[in-house]
């Protein structure tokens, strides 16, 4: 049976690079892959996953109103799909994550998804609280803090590096917006 897994890490952490090398490995093999990114991150150029480490892929960008499942049934009409890979899934609705679910369980086709656990505050993102909720696999990406424990947070901050307690809760930034860090020193941080 095809599995809905949710790679989750703090900002920083190799999620994208993670996906991608997951790409390649079933590309390299001649196998059939859909990729999705979220629209809102204007980061790169529109509809590309891009890693730090240089990789990048095009992907289909997706809001709020895209059907995610319609989408890949499109495609599956077209081409025999081995893996649906979803970058930014903190960015999903919780309907969204739904429409994963019914992909891997309906149609057979493993549905990975990379994104945030929490927020700047520390709250779960709707889309990553409901892929906790219904994802067969958790899969944390670690990265190192500072002080060398895990990050698990990630702290907005502003152009002076200072911490940044109140706002948005989406506000798209890289490194000059967020510093990935462990729980006592985001603690520390926002004190
Ligand atoms: N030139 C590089 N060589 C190796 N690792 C790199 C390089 N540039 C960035 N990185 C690492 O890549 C990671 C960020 O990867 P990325 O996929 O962009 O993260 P995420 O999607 O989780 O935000 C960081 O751990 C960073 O240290
Ligand atoms: C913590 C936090 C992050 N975001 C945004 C900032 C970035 O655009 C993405 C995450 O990027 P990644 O490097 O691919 O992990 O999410 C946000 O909008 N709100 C937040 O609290
Ligand atoms: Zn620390």
């Amino acid at each position: 049976m095809a599995k809905l897994y949710f790679y989750y890490a703090s900002m920083n952490a190799g999620k994208s690079t993670n996906l991608l090398q997951a790409d390649f490995n079933y590309r390299e093999r001649g196998m059939a892959t859909m990729l999705f990114t979220a629209a809102i991150d204007d980061r790169f150029e529109h509809g590309t996953i891009a890693s730090r480490i240089g990789l990048s892929a095009p992907a289909t960008a997706f809001d709020a109103s895209t059907d995610l499942a319609a989408c890949t049934l499109d495609r599956q009409a077209r081409e025999t799909l081995s893996c649906v890979l979803v970058d930014e899934a903190q960015f999903l609705t919780p309907g969204q994550v739904d429409q994963l679910a019914a992909i891997a369980d309906d149609h057979g086709i493993p549905v990975l998804a990379y994104g945030l656990r929490t927020d700047f505050q520390g709250e779960l993102f709707p889309g990553s609280a409901r892929l906790l909720a219904l994802a067969d696999a958790l899969i944390e990406i670690k990265s190192v803090c500072q002080c060398g424990r895990k990050a698990t947070m990630n702290l907005r901050v502003d152009s002076q590096g200072r911490a940044i307690a109140e706002g948005r809760q989406t506000e798209i930034g890289g490194n000059d917006r967020y510093v990935a860090l462990c729980r006592r020193h985001h603690r520390e941080a926002l004190a």
